[in-house]
């Protein structure tokens, strides 16, 4: 850590309001104080206070292996002078004409970025908020990359290993055979393209959409006019508007053979709508667009390096100490939990001799994605019980109890007592908000009408559909499955990070009320643990309007009123959960969820106020819902 003499900064004690900045503006508007400031007579005062760390510091910069490495320093060298240059004027601002020098570090960053877009739209800048020629431009502090760079540690994300047979069967590895298609034509029919039938394959579980392999032999009914098998996009690229918020999208790629014409390629192509760097008031650069987009845009994909977890966390508790902020991306999405569900189930049924009942021909298959689809919806049902009425409940003897289930050991009297208790309570729970959602159909349809009883679909509460499973080892072998999927997703998940590597969507801001989310995207590489983070707009965006994901994830981002009716096998609505989210914070609860209980239960108040270990940031969202945070 590096400290050094520098004079206390009185340019922070100015309230005027900075002048706005544009591209195009008079650059003499920039506000020039605080080269002004250096002229007073306080010369003498002198303060050794740490400087400041930031991404360009040296002791951050070592994070990444590949920053400095022989290969990337060509795509480095433009970044180091940008940066350079930008620093050198924060230190050292011209006393004469810096709006020229503003204009040059202005013109040079948007040249760069222009090259990095690779012939696509390039990006503006608009400040509004400029306070020293600095600050003409975002911090250009990270070197450019569109797609992930893995961390050379990940051998095994690189050189994915073929599951050890299981009672002399195979496993469904991680790997989805991605072949490509052969159609005939440049442009795909989707009743035919084999990008369909893979979708289809690897993602028939608790969505409508994919769940096509239902219904016919081979998943695709050729008899069936076009409208029905469409491509998960429309005509203009848009995600068509039926789709479920977050399903997985698979695009044509480097194995079909269909040409870039094809509506299957879309996230490939890069954006193809004008966006800026935009300085807003109180959290930093953001991104806005500059024309009206349609819902179902695509506005970016997330780049950046691919790290472990360990080395994930490593990083947060270096970033949240030393800078305060966390440019890490989980990739945590629905598609991998029902995945590692689906390996869970073959091995139990391998291990028993069974799982010949469940493969071979299309209706054992469809028998599998049933089971499978049953039972991750039953980790969710339970994980979210435990979130929702155990953690919060504070309830000491129903957390004792819970552990005491996931321990496997058997249920006392007093046990029994604390789940019948709960069972209760989530009863009354989810019949409070069954009551809710007919009031709110009866506003939108006064004539409509319901049965005394409310139904098993509306009695939705996650905790309702854990604790009333009456079968205790059903719900004992579901809580011995959660943890193990947890434990699998521990070692397995991968995060982005894009403080050091990445692109403009690492501007994207936190919004409670966003209108973004990121969306799955698997394209040339088959691995269904590394998905591509791609943001689409999830509803109609005005020009000049700010671009915004929920760091909580998706379940936070959608407007449950937006999705489309559940089919018969997905969970209900509220119960959906988070898709994705932003790297919560170094000390998160560990896989365990009932061990995190007691911990976080015991460790409440520390918790709180151990600042480096949780980020808290307040946030400035400004929307109607707004939560008051930043990060979860
Ligand atoms: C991934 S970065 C987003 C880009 C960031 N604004 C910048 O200038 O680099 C996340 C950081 O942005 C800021 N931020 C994002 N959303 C915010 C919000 N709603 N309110 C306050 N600060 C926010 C926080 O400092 C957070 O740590």
């Amino acid at each position: 850590m590096s400290f050094a003499a520098v004079r206390t900064p009185s340019r922070a004690s100015s309230s005027k309001t900075p002048e706005p900045f544009r591209r195009n503006d008079r650059y003499d508007r920039i506000d020039h104080r605080a080269s002004q400031d250096d002229d007073d007579d306080d010369d003498d005062v002198v303060e050794v206070v740490r400087s400041p760390l930031t991404f360009a510091s040296p002791e951050i910069k070592a994070l990444s292996t590949l920053r400095g490495s022989e290969l990337y320093r060509d795509i480095t060298r433009p970044v180091d002078v940008g940066l350079a240059l930008q620093v050198r004027l924060a230190k050292d601002p011209p006393r004469i004409r810096p709006e020229l020098e503003a204009m040059r570090l202005l013109d040079f960053f948007i040249a760069y970025v222009q090259e990095r877009e690779l012939g696509n739209l390039g990006l503006d800048v608009v400040n509004e908020h400029a306070s020293s020629v600095s600050e003409v431009i975002p911090p250009w502090d990270f070197v450019w990359v569109d797609d992930y760079i893995i961390d050379p540690s990940l051998k095994h994300v690189r050189e994915i290993e073929p599951l050890d047979k299981v009672n002399g069967y195979a496993l469904t590895d991680e790997l989805v055979a991605n072949g490509g298609c052969n159609c005939p034509d440049d442009e795909c029919d989707p009743r035919t393209c084999e990008c369909v039938r893979r979708a289809n394959r690897c993602y028939p579980f608790v969505d409508a959409y994919y769940q096509r392999m239902l219904n016919g032999d081979d998943g695709v009914d050729k008899s069936k006019p076009t409208g029905d098998f469409n491509f998960i996009y429309d005509a203009y690229g848009r995600i068509h508007p039926d789709v479920p918020a977050g399903e997985p999208i698979f695009e044509c790629n480097k194995n079909c053979s269909c040409s870039s014409a094809c509506h299957n390629r879309v996230v490939q192509k890069g954006r193809k709508v004008p966006l800026a760097f935009h300085k807003t008031e109180s959290k930093g650069w953001g991104i806005k667009t500059l024309q009206n987009l349609k819902r179902g845009t695509f506005v970016g994909a997330y780049g950046g390096e691919l790290l472990s977890d360990t080395e994930a966390e490593r990083r947060a508790e270096i970033y949240e100490r030393e800078l305060g902020t966390t440019y890490l991306q989980d990739v945590d999405n629905h598609i991998i939990k029902v995945h590692l569900t689906r390996q869970i189930l073959e091995r139990k049924l391998a291990e028993s001799g069974k799982l010949d009942d469940y493969r071979g021909s299309a209706a054992k298959e469809r028998k599998m994605v049933e089971y499978v689809t049953r039972v991750a919806n039953l980790i969710e049902f339970y994980d979210e019980y435990m979130k929702v009425h155990v953690v919060a409940s504070g309830d000491t003897e129903l957390q004792e109890a819970e552990q005491r289930r996931s321990d496997g050991k058997p249920a006392s009297r007093q046990d029994k007592d604390a789940f019948r208790r709960q069972r209760g309570a989530a009863l009354q729970r989810a019949r409070q908000v069954a009551e809710r959602e007919r009031q709110r159909l009866r506003r939108l349809d006064p004539t409509k009408t319901f049965p005394d009883e409310y139904d098993e679909d509306e009695l939705a509460d996650p905790g309702w559909r854990f604790l009333s499973l009456d079968d205790p080892d059903l719900q004992q072998e579901i809580v011995v499955m959660a943890n193990e999927r947890s434990e699998m997703e521990d070692e397995l998940r991968l995060t982005v990070d894009s403080a050091l590597m990445g692109n403009y969507t690492r501007f994207f801001n936190h919004s409670c009320d966003p209108n973004l989310l990121h969306v799955p995207t698997y394209i040339d590489d088959a691995s269904i643990l590394r998905p591509l983070l791609a943001f689409f707009t999830s509803r109609e965006v005005a020009a000049g309007e700010e671009l915004c994901f929920s760091y909580a994830g998706e379940a936070a981002a959608v407007d449950q009123d937006d999705l489309p009716a559940s089919s018969p096998q997905s969970p209900a609505k509220p119960a959906r959960r988070s898709r994705t989210a932003m790297h919560p914070p170094a000390a998160k609860p560990g896989r365990d969820t009932v061990a995190a209980v007691t911990a976080s239960a015991q460790d409440a108040a520390r918790a709180a106020t151990t600042k480096h270990k949780r980020l808290e940031i307040k946030c400035a969202c400004g929307a109607k819902n707004c939560t008051g945070r930043v990060f979860f």
